[in-house]
């Protein structure tokens, strides 16, 4: 029996969340998966299960309908053996900002926001009580990038930045490790889902590339990891900006730019 944490994968039946749930098997992991698609997540368990002898559970659930999602949090609360949780899960945006409607709106802050913060709120007590543990929440560089075109998709990727920065801030010292990993192109099924041909993107990274990546982020206890940045000066430069900014912020009056003439 392992005494390593067991590992709750949302997204676990494609893609990056799939490379997770191989990556930390092999580790000696014990999983749960979890995703809407239960028959896939059943064979990728099967065969997790016997490769790399480790308990793999499956948890079917569509993380956008609040009853499922409540299942998944009431498993973060009473399983005392998980002590990392992967939110991965994710939908791309498929069209502009002017073809979006109601529905889609919902579900995409529904999963990329909503379910990613409550299962975060729903392991994060237990984690604290116990003072150690782990949230990986998948980003993505997007959120850095309203120039892109993805303005929803951009917007809830950003927001899970500044959440993972936030609780990096309350949580890290109560000896919870938080890492926001942003991805940039990555060669899955997301692209087809956007309604891109993944033909068309020139450059594009293969989904073991980025997972390894991301987890020497995670072993080295970085806060942000973004595998395809070349030079970490610039995420270094962009985060010593925003302080200087807080830094000349003055509460109490307007800038002199804004102040009238008269
Ligand atoms: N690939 C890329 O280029 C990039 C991806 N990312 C992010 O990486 C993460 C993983 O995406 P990726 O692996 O590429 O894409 P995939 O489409 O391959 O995987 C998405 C996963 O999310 C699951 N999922 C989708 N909808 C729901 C839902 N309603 N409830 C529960 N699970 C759901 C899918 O499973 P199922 O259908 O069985 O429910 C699937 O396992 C996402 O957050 C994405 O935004 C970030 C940057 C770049
Ligand atoms: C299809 C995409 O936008 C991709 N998931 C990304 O975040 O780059």
């Amino acid at each position: 029996m392992t005494t390593l944490p067991s590992v709750l994968i949302t997204g676990a039946s494609s893609g990056i969340g799939a490379v997770y749930a191989k990556r930390f098997a092999s580790r000696g992991h014990d999983l749960v998966l979890v995703a809407r698609d239960q028959a896939r997540l059943q064979t990728l368990a099967t065969a997790l299960a016997r490769t790399h002898q480790v308990a793999v559970d499956v948890l079917p659930a569509d993380l956008t309908i609040h009853q499922e999602l409540a299942t998944v949090e009431d498993r973060l609360r009473s399983d005392r053996r998980i002590g990392i949780l992967v939110n991965n899960a994710g939908l791309p945006q498929a069209g502009g900002f002017l073809q979006q409607d109601t529905a889609g709106i919902d579900r995409l802050i529904g999963l990329n926001i909503t379910a990613l913060t409550r299962l975060s709120a729903a392991i994060a007590p237990r984690l604290a009580e116990a003072g150690t543990g782990a949230i990986i929440n998948i980003g993505s560089v997007v959120g850095l990038a309203p120039e892109f075109g993805m303005t929803l998709y951009g917007a809830t990727k950003a927001y899970v930045l500044l959440l993972s920065q936030g609780l990096q801030q309350e949580l890290g010292p109560k000896g919870i490790q938080i890492q926001a990993v942003l991805p940039a192109a990555t060669r899955t099924a997301i692209w087809d889902k956007a309604g891109i041909d993944i033909d068309t993107v020139t450059d594009i990274m293969e989904v073991d590339e980025l997972v390894d990546a991301a987890l020497v982020g995670f072993d080295r206890h970085e806060p942000v990891t973004i595998p395809p940045l070349q030079d970490a000066a610039h995420w270094n430069a962009l985060d010593t900006a925003r302080l200087a900014l807080l830094g000349d912020l003055d509460q109490s009056h307007a800038a002199q730019r804004y102040r009238s003439a008269s």
